[in-house]
């Protein structure tokens, strides 16, 4: 049940102590298991971590992870398209361009009505928390007032989200289009004149400037947006060199760039609170400049497979320096469950690693690399790693409960059968390829319980 109204006391309590199991990834290769363990939530803020006592603090609401079940920090989704998330399923044979064209352009159209786009926006909300996403970075549709409705919603559900409203101003469909570069800017700056409005701090709700990709963005608009963003130290996101054919065609318009990465580059659109999504086929020399401008990627796997967009070497990139956390690019990609991306991220490393010119071996993610880059991966990817992405004094609640099942089916609507002989870190794994939105029984975000199943 998602926590939309703030009537509950243990939705409403920010003093909280929750005792049990916790698991993070402190570093990209370590799991750490912390049993029997009292976390202290004040103001939704972590404010000690010690052994659990049997005497407990009467001024904390108390939460105690049901035997079997684990506290995991909440996933960060660093790529979805809210507005797509109707066509989740759909894409047929498609490959990115014909995708765009076929399913995207006009379902992002048709949420220009408000009765469908709460509809929409509502739903995603829901299920992405139920999910476990505690932070998403959203891309809206070109309409102004409901991606500013998509802000309201957030904000109302709880969860951290980035609200970004698509800029495309040529090679557009002719009713789904920016009419100048300037409206693309003035647009804009409406959505993150509402976003700081009713989020002024920011606390949880940013807007993020998203020109669409290069093909939809004349070079005056890109130029424009990047003003805009140096101006307003604003968040960026966009896609980069996620097919062959866009690449292609991106060659063809900015002919005077010297790689798709470059085209941002020249618009002052790559900084550290940029995030590229997919980055399948790059250089070496447009990896370099992603790293020296300290821009983040957002890997898809789901997406990638499903539209066939190619493998992304995802340890070459991080090899290089790289931000990278992981994105379900809804509806690119089938599920708005970022572990099903965590899953998809290990088994592509191992395409990967058989790939002619790959370093083998040294291509592979393991899942709890997988597991990290879905976390603290994703927090740097967005600027909060001082915020979220794990337990540690100082950094906010933000968390899932996740419940495995048992083989005499202990906890229902459970894919996860545990025996009993497996440690933890056998269990996590068992999570990661078993597991589903049924083993996610509650969230918070800044300490307030968000869902609950
Ligand atoms: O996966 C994607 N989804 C989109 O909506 C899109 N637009 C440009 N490039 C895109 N890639």
């Amino acid at each position: 049940m998602l926590r939309s109204s703030l009537t509950s006391a243990a939705a409403m309590s920010r003093n909280l102590v929750l005792t049990g199991t916790f698991i993070h990834t402190p570093s990209k290769t370590k799991l750490e298991v912390l049993t029997n363990t009292a976390v202290f939530v004040e103001n939704g803020v972590i404010t000690s971590i010690m052994p659990a006592t049997s005497s407990l603090p009467s001024t904390h609401h108390h939460i105690a992870s049901p035997e079997g079940s684990f506290f995991f920090p909440g996933f960060i989704d660093t790529h979805i398209h809210a507005s797509q998330y109707p066509n989740s399923g759909i894409f047929g044979t498609s490959t990115l361009l014909d995708w765009l064209k076929k399913y995207t352009f006009p379902l992002e159209r048709s949420l220009a009505d408000p009765v469908k786009a709460r509809q929409v926006y509502s739903r995603v909300l829901q299920r992405t928390l139920a999910n476990g996403t505690t932070t998403a970075s959203y891309f809206a549709t070109i309409d102004v007032d409901t991606t500013n409705l998509l802000a309201d919603l957030a904000l109302e559900t709880g969860q951290r989200a980035f609200i970004g409203r698509n800029c495309m101003d040529q090679e557009s469909p002719a009713d789904y289009v920016d009419p100048t570069p300037e409206a693309s800017v003035e647009r804009t700056q409406r959505v993150v004149e509402h976003c700081r409005k009713i989020d002024p701090e920011g606390k949880l709700i940013r807007p993020i400037v998203t020109p669409r990709f290069a093909p939809t963005c004349s070079a005056k608009s890109l130029r424009g947006l990047g003003d805009l963003a140096e101006k307003e130290d604003l968040h960026i996101q966009t896609h980069l060199s996620e097919n062959k054919p866009e690449c292609e065609w991106v060659a063809q318009l900015f002919e005077g760039s010297k790689s798709y990465a470059h085209v941002y580059d020249d618009a002052k659109l790559l900084t550290p609170k940029t995030v590229l999504a997919h980055v399948v086929h790059v250089s070496d020399e447009e990896v370099k400049l992603l790293a020296e401008r300290k821009s983040g990627v957002a890997h898809c796997p789901v997406s990638n497979n499903a539209l066939g967009s190619g493998c992304c070497g995802v340890k070459r990139l991080m090899r290089a320096g790289v931000k990278v956390g992981l994105g379900t690019d809804v509806s690119g990609g089938y599920s708005c469950s970022v572990l099903e991306n965590v899953r998809q991220a290990t088994l592509v490393s191992s395409l990967v690693a058989l790939q002619d010119g790959s370093k083998g071996e040294e291509e592979k993610l393991t899942f709890i690399e997988a597991l990290w880059l879905a976390t603290r991966g994703g927090a740097e990817v967005m600027g909060l790693e001082d915020k979220v992405g794990g337990f540690e004094v100082g950094k906010e609640f933000d968390a899932q409960l996740v419940g495995l099942g048992t083989v005499e089916g202990k906890v229902k609507d459970s894919a996860v059968d545990v025996f009993g002989w497996e440690d933890w870190e056998e269990k996590t794994a068992k999570w990661v390829y078993r597991g589903d939105e049924r083993n996610t029984l509650k969230v918070w975000v800044a300490g307030r319980e968000v869902y609950s199943k």
